[in-house]
């Protein structure tokens, strides 16, 4: 049996914002149920290019590919969940928590009334953000940590084959960082394919399937993803992407200078 197509795929992908060339060749690929962390320092095009594949900065170049579809003809956006870069799920209208998790939800139900199944995933994701007892709440008394635990819910309601995370850690206290790390770790064993930006992979580390960092407009492969909070971390310190690679399957430091000690 042929092999399923990737979930996502970008190659040689090209992008701009205003006069600023972002992305200049981006490779970047997705399996079914692999969980991948773009890495990068801040400005390296992390947001842009997760951007891109949802359809929100347009390509000038490049080929992208969503469930083995060109983008030009995909239309089953249910599949994709996406939570932006830390943001407010308030929007000045007095929506409460379930009306905004409920949201999530919508390219599902086409706008017909939520049914039994949806009430049940929309339950479920927030109980698996914490958030269930403020359910009724307007999302305007919420905190900024809050926010962001409202917008993964509304993610994870839609119940996507790919969710997409513009680091979802920001903001989120270490208790619900563990919290979320279950929740992503539980989506992950069921199938879904995650990418996610990160600067701090936190409790997040042992999701990560694979790491890629973003470097002058072009995605590297990072070998071992053990090594994620170095390069999360300290991204300017991969001068050399290949051998940072090297250094990091060797079990030495990306800047490590005495080649004898291991980390
Ligand atoms: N609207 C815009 N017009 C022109 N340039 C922009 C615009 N938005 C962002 N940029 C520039 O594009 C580059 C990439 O930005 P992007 O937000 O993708 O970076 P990032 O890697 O996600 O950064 P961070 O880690 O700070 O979130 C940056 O140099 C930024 O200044």
């Amino acid at each position: 049996m042929a092999a399923p197509p990737p979930v996502m795929s970008l190659r040689g992908a090209t992008a701009s914002l205003g006069a600023r060339t972002v992305l200049r060749g981006v490779d970047l690929s997705l399996g079914p149920g692999e969980a991948v962390a773009l890495l990068g320092a801040n400005g390296s095009g992390k947001s842009t290019a997760i951007r891109a594949v949802i359809g929100q900065v347009p390509l000038t170049g490049g080929e992208l590919e969503l469930f083995g579809t060109p983008f030009a003809r995909f239309r089953d956006w249910r599949r994709i969940g996406y939570v932006p870069q830390r943001t407010t799920a308030a929007a000045g209208v007095p929506a409460t928590v379930r009306e905004v998790v409920s949201s999530g939800r919508l390219a599902r139900t086409k706008l017909r009334p939520l049914g039994r199944a949806d009430k049940a995933a929309v339950t479920h994701a927030l109980e698996v953000v914490g958030l269930a007892d403020r359910a009724r709440d307007s999302v305007n008394a919420l905190s900024g940590g809050q926010h962001q635990r409202v917008l993964i819910a509304r993610a994870l309601a839609g119940e996507p084959d790919l969710l997409i995370m513009d680091e979802p850690l920001a903001g989120v206290d270490l208790r619900a960082q563990d919290v979320l790390a279950e929740a992503l770790r539980e989506q992950v064993s069921r199938g879904t394919a995650v990418l996610l930006v990160l600067h701090e992979a936190g409790p997040l580390a042992p999701l990560i399937d694979r790491a890629v960092l973003l470097r002058d407009g072009r995605a590297e492969d990072v070998a071992d993803p053990g090594r994620l909070h170095d390069l999360a971390c300290h991204p300017h310190d991969a001068h050399d992407a290949g051998a940072a690679a090297a250094a990091i399957q060797s079990g030495l430091t990306v800047s490590e200078a005495d080649p004898g000690t291991h980390v």
